[in-house]
């Protein structure tokens, strides 16, 4: 399947900009796994999320779904709810077409368009959950409220948004330490320290954190009045936010 990640353990004469490109998805499942803490966490709780959440004759949207784990796992958590389909978009079409290979190696009756867009031009309508997992960060700043207040609309009332981010922190003893807890949890995964200086810099101007604060102020801008960060490991959090 996944194959290890070791695009970045030879000095590259130029690190170019991070991409979402073939290269990547080779090794995908495998580079989010090592690169971000509580990952799988956050994965499987998705479907007890879903299973809580979705409601009958609903969409369930995974927006930037990569190759569709968050997918997968609200898929599983939708045992039991009638009439419900999952709408997955990711603008990479390395990542959308192996997408739809990995979403048909499993056989449930819940259906899942696995569309390739722009999430910013997706319409989300009768919505139930909507994932966004470490995809917003990936957007320009500007983007990021329409993209929530779109979302907002599109949710019937109980509906929930997962929003899962990279975060800085506005204290900077906290962010320094917290930034070199990952460090720490990606040398522990086996990533040098010239993989890592690599990747950090390929990730300049690509993904561009807010602190939770930022992100509970856009939310509630948005519409949202009940945001609560509900995991949080070192600099990389999950936030549930609740439609009335
Ligand atoms: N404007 C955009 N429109 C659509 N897709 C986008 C856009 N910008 C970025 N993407 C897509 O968002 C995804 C972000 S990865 C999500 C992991 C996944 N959710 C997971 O749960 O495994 C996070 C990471 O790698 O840290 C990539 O597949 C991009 O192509
Ligand atoms: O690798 C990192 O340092 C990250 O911040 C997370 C990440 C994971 C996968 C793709 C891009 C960024």
């Amino acid at each position: 399947m996944s194959q290890t990640d070791n695009i970045y353990s030879q000095p590259l004469p130029q690190v170019d900009s991070f991409r979402f490109d073939q290269q990547v998805v080779q090794v995908f499942p495998d580079m989010i796994k090592r690169s971000v803490p509580g990952y799988e966490k956050i994965i499987n709780s998705i479907a007890m999320i879903t299973q809580r959440c979705a409601q009958d004759n609903s969409n369930l949207y995974d927006l930037g779904c990569s190759l569709g784990a968050a997918t997968l796992s609200m898929r599983r958590g939708l045992i039991n709810k009638q009439n419900c389909q999952i709408i997955s978009v990711d603008n990479s079409s390395a990542m959308v077409e192996t997408c739809q290979q990995y979403i048909q190696a499993y056989k449930s009756d819940v259906p899942v368009t696995v569309l390739q867009d722009d999430i910013c031009n997706v319409k989300i309508e009768n919505a139930s959950v909507v994932v966004l997992n470490f995809t917003l960060q990936f957007l320009t700043p500007e983007k990021r409220l329409s993209l929530l207040t779109n979302i907002y609309n599109g949710l019937l009332p109980g509906g929930v948004l997962i929003l899962s981010e990279k975060f800085i922190f506005e204290d900077t003893t906290s962010h320094q330490l917290l930034i070199d807890l990952h460090l720490d949890f990606k040398r522990s995964q086996g990533y040098s320290e010239l993989e890592i200086s690599q990747k950090r810099s390929s990730l300049d101007n690509v993904l561009i954190s807010d602190t939770v604060e930022q992100h509970y102020q856009r939310l509630q801008q948005a519409g949202f009045k009940h945001n609560e960060l509900w995991y949080q490991c070192f600099n990389f959090g999950s936030i549930l936010s609740i439609k009335d």
